[in-house]
């Protein structure tokens, strides 16, 4: 019975309450240190016992408060034995790590620890005139269905003045939209901030979108409403009244080539693809906005709908600061002013075009024009002189492709052109 804790604890109670009332009775002390060896009164066993099952709880009460805490292992003792393992394991030296005898070092490129250090800076310095301003700017999207998070943007950090346009240039999947959308004020970020002259997204948005101009990937327009009517919307919408929102809707529409001929007049419904794009640029760029984004603003475009909206967005970046993302380094180059490479969620290099392009530029670029019908001889053409050349573009006969530079001499692409002059129409 004195295994359980308490009768033994009652069973020693009672021992002690024996001996202090015969000692009273007798005029005696008492239970002794010598009295503990005595078996009748079993005192020494008792404390061996609670001593053992002391030491016993102790464990237990750890191991059911840690269980708890990693949620739910009970049924799986290993679990916790192996969490345990990882809590307590000793840290690993510095940034090194040894893997399958690779050993990986999680370095951040120099550029864009510069950046990361100019931000730094930048927040110190409470005169600091930047158009914008991301500071460590994090998305996480919680994971649905047993999948784990994803880490769409990891801590971008990133400063912009006013009259310049940075690109993102980045694959699908990258976390440009994440970053835009945040920026916006679309979704919050999971961590750090970001400030458009000096205003927080996190508490000023309402501020920030009086001076912001957005042009979201996919068209956000009303088939039935007019282009005129579309930029009366949202240049009300930035507080335009009287004749300066006349002015500024038929200057808008001006600029993006849309005035002449009652284009602007026309149920948007009616518009193409290059009109409707032209048109978001112009809503974007409605209001005269101090800070603008572009969501790959010339995706889907044809060489000379996009030429013709490059010039816009060349136009527009003269007095105020644009973000725009991209899948184009041809578009990159001819808009903005820096880069950044962006991959899966951080910038992988920071700098403008032309210097990026000689760090890290090992291709020619080939774009070549024929009727669509002719588009299957072009590429068996290009893959003769380039085995592992890479197709990055393809609209209505236009093909763009990028040849590895030590696979191809120029001379030899400019002569197989000439000979196959004679077959297709290029
Ligand atoms: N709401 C969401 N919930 C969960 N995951 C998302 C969500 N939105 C985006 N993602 C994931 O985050 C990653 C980044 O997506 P994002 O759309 O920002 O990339 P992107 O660079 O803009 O791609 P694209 O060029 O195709 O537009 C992707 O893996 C995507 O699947």
């Amino acid at each position: 019975m004195e295994i359980v804790p308490g009768f033994s604890l009652y069973r020693g109670l009672y021992e002690l309450g024996q001996y202090a009332f015969s000692g009273n009775a007798m005029g005696a002390t008492g239970m002794m240190w010598e009295n503990l060896k005595d078996p009748i009164n079993g005192m020494r066993d008792i404390l061996i016992v609670m001593t053992v099952e002391w030491a016993l709880m102790l464990v237990l009460a750890f191991y059911l408060d840690q269980v708890s805490s990693i949620g739910g292992s009970v049924g799986n003792p290993l679990l916790f034995f192996r969490c345990l393992q990882k809590k307590y394991a000793p840290p690993l030296q510095s940034s090194f790590v040894q893997q399958n005898h690779k050993v990986a070092v999680d370095m951040e490129k120099a550029d864009v620890a510069q950046e990361r250090h100019v931000v730094e800076q930048l927040l110190m310095d409470s005169n600091a005139n930047q158009a914008i301003i991301c500071d460590n700017l994090r998305k996480v999207y919680p994971g649905k269905d047993g999948n784990p998070d994803k880490l769409a943007v990891r801590g971008l950090s990133l400063a912009l003045p006013k009259g310049q346009c940075f690109g993102m240039l980045g694959p699908n999947g990258a976390g440009k939209t994440s970053f835009i959308s945040m920026m916006v004020g679309l979704t919050k970020p999971t961590s750090g901030t970001a400030y458009a002259h000096g205003m927080d997204i996190r508490m000023d948005m309402d501020d920030i979108y009086t001076n912001m101009g957005v042009c979201p990937q996919h068209d956000l327009l009303w088939e039935t409403l007019t282009g005129k009517e579309h930029l009366f919307f949202y240049a009300r919408l930035k507080n335009l009244k009287g004749a300066a929102l006349v002015k500024a809707v038929n200057d808008s529409l001006k600029s993006v080539t849309l005035f002449h001929g009652g284009v602007g007049d026309k149920q948007v419904g009616k518009y193409s693809g290059g009109m409707k794009r032209r048109l978001s640029v112009a809503i974007s760029l409605i209001g005269d906005p101090k800070v603008v984004y572009m969501d790959e603003p010339s995706t889907g475009l044809d060489p000379a709908s996009r030429n013709n909206l490059w010039n816009i967005v060349k136009e527009a970046k003269r007095n105020r600061a644009i973000i725009l993302t991209t899948h184009s380094m041809e578009e990159a180059e001819v808009l903005c002013d820096r880069l950044g490479i962006f991959v899966d969620g951080e910038f992988q290099c920071l700098g403008n075009p032309k210097e990026l392009k000689a760090r890290y530029g090992g291709a020619y670029i080939f774009t070549v024009t024929t009727p669509p019908e002719q588009e299957s001889e072009i590429e068996q053409l290009v893959h003769r002189l380039s085995p592992s050349a890479n197709k990055i573009y393809n609209l209505s006969g236009t093909q763009k492709f990028e040849l590895p530079k030590q696979e191809v001499r120029i001379a030899d692409v400019f002569h197989a052109v000439e000979r196959a002059k004679s077959r297709l129409s290029i």
